[in-house]
């Protein structure tokens, strides 16, 4: 859509009648799941159930959004502006109206609305961990035609205080390097805070992923 652009990264978000919403029924349960650890990880040649649980126990880190956008006026269709999450694991319950894409090989993709579905994002913290196995997912938001979009976003975290480096499973036990460096995640996550709050000025000296990552 030639209309989104970052410098009009507006994030179109209402939480005033967010205590009047009512969740779903699909959230609510996924929510209580979540808080007991209870995630299953994709497994190919990967990680082993549970293993996010038996990472990090604590889940005091761990938030949910709810977010409204707005329909699309004449001059603005931005959502959320891309970008990826810095978390572990972003679970996205979303209504019919649609909006929210996804970037494959350099190309937009609609991330269409399916009846009692969550969309799973995975996140920077399992990009590092897994040396690049899994791509944390580069997503965004346009706003539609006509009508609002609600969506409800539970981003299930680490302890800030937790370290986030590749995982052995992923470097020395299979012959790789490691490609990034290790890092405590409340100093990645005070990075991308400030990213928000001090924008800077060249759209290439905001922190992704990347400021961690080891170049050869
Ligand atoms: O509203 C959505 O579908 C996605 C929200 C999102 O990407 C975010 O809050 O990080
Ligand atoms: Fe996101």
């Amino acid at each position: 859509m030639s209309m989104i652009s970052s410098s009009q990264a507006v994030p179109v978000v209402s939480i005033q009648n967010a205590a009047t919403w009512a969740l779903p029924l699909t959230v609510t349960k996924f929510l209580a799941s979540c808080a007991a650890g209870d995630i299953i990880f994709p497994t190919p040649n990967g990680l082993p159930p549970n293993f996010l649980k038996e990472y990090n126990h604590d889940r005091s880190w761990d938030f949910m959004a709810a977010l409204l956008y707005f329909p699309v006026t004449e001059t603005e269709n931005n959502g959320i502006t891309e970008h990826e999450d810095g978390n572990c694991v972003t679970f996205v319950f979303q209504d019919q109206v649609g909006g929210l894409q996804v970037r494959k090989n350099g190309e937009w993709n609609p991330v269409t609305p399916a009846q009692d579905t969550l969309v799973v994002n995975l996140g920077d913290v399992i990009q590092v961990l897994s040396n690049n196995k899994f791509k944390s997912a580069t997503h965004r938001v346009v706003r539609q035609q006509g009508k609002s979009r609600y969506s409800y976003a539970f981003f299930y975290n680490l302890h800030g205080d937790k370290r986030v480096e590749p995982l052995s499973k992923f470097t020395e036990e299979i012959g790789e390097e490691p490609k990034y460096r290790g890092f405590l995640y409340k100093d990645y996550q005070a990075m991308r805070m400030r990213n928000k709050t001090h924008p800077p000025a060249k759209p290439e000296d905001v922190i992704h992923i990347t400021h961690y990552a080891i170049t050869s």
